[in-house]
């Protein structure tokens, strides 16, 4: 089978040049934070930067850039995204919910639905990078979104928790199954710097990124610290704000 087979083709009015996708192998590692700070170098370098938060029933992007109220919608009935503080163009379901705390019990055919319309029915203006938050997993769900959406490359997101090795071999032969080239491994909460001795406490066990990294054949892109500061600021909506010298390197390796 094609991995282009069922591909949607976007509104004749929209323009999107590369297509990032954040993966991960399970929910809560990061990935939304690491998809937000990815957007917001890209920004900072210049670049015309847009989000699909496709992760349908946890969506995380809007809180964190201090997003609310809904999506508009253009006469010919596409979707506008909502706009940032920075420029940053943003589309997620917590947009288009009657209420943002309403759960969202769709099934797998109907999330991969939305997003689809996230990407053909919505007006995206001359996008340089467009960022997607992928669904956690490598089940149907975010398999169906690699269908949809010609991603260019993914930037797998894990932890030091993780059952690592097995986690990212099945995120590697899912991008495999799609042809989707993976730009690299990323490790959150990889350890926490003292702030008094400047020592490095692996809180979550030893890092073995680089070894699977080297056995699978991928770059580690960047090791983030667990940062305090960091959750305060996206609690509040202010991830535009976080310092995050970590991600200098991969946004300048990935995105020129
Ligand atoms: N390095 C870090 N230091 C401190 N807090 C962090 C760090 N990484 C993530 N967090 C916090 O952990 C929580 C989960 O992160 P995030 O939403 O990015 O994960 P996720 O993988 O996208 O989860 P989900 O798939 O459930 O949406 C958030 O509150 C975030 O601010």
């Amino acid at each position: 089978m094609a991995n282009n087979e069922f591909r949607e083709e976007l509104d004749p009015q929209s323009s999107v040049n590369k297509v990032i996708g954040i993966v991960s192998g399970k929910g809560g590692v990061g990935k939304s934070l690491v998809t937000s700070l990815m957007a917001v170098k890209a920004m900072t370098k210049g670049f015309r930067v847009g989000i699909i938060d496709a992760d349908i029933t946890g969506p995380s992007i809007p809180k964190a850039f201090g997003l609310s109220g809904k999506l508009g919608v253009t006469y010919d009935q596409l979707m506008v995204p909502a706009v940032t503080n920075t420029g940053i163009n943003v589309v997620s379901t917590n947009l288009i919910l009657e209420n943002e705390t309403d759960p969202v019990i769709w099934r797998g055919p109907v999330i991969a639905g939305v997003v689809k319309q996230f990407w053909k029915d919505t007006v995206w203006n001359n996008i340089d990078y467009m960022f997607v938050d992928m669904p956690p997993g490598t089940g149907d769900v975010p398999l169906t979104v690699f269908q949809s959406i010609p991603v260019d490359g993914i930037i797998i997101v894990t932890s030091p928790q993780e059952l690592v090795s097995m986690i990212v071999t099945k995120a590697v032969n899912m991008a495999k199954k799609m042809n989707v080239p993976i730009l690299g491994l990323v490790e959150n909460m990889s350890y926490f710097e003292c702030p008094d001795c400047g020592h490095r406490h692996e809180i979550f066990g030893k890092s073995h990124i680089d070894e699977i990294a080297k056995k699978e054949g991928l770059k580690v892109l960047a090791k983030i610290p667990i940062d305090p500061e960091v959750a305060k600021q996206v609690d509040a909506g202010l991830v535009e704000y976080v310092q995050a010298p970590w991600l200098d390197e991969a946004a300048d390796s990935i995105l020129k």
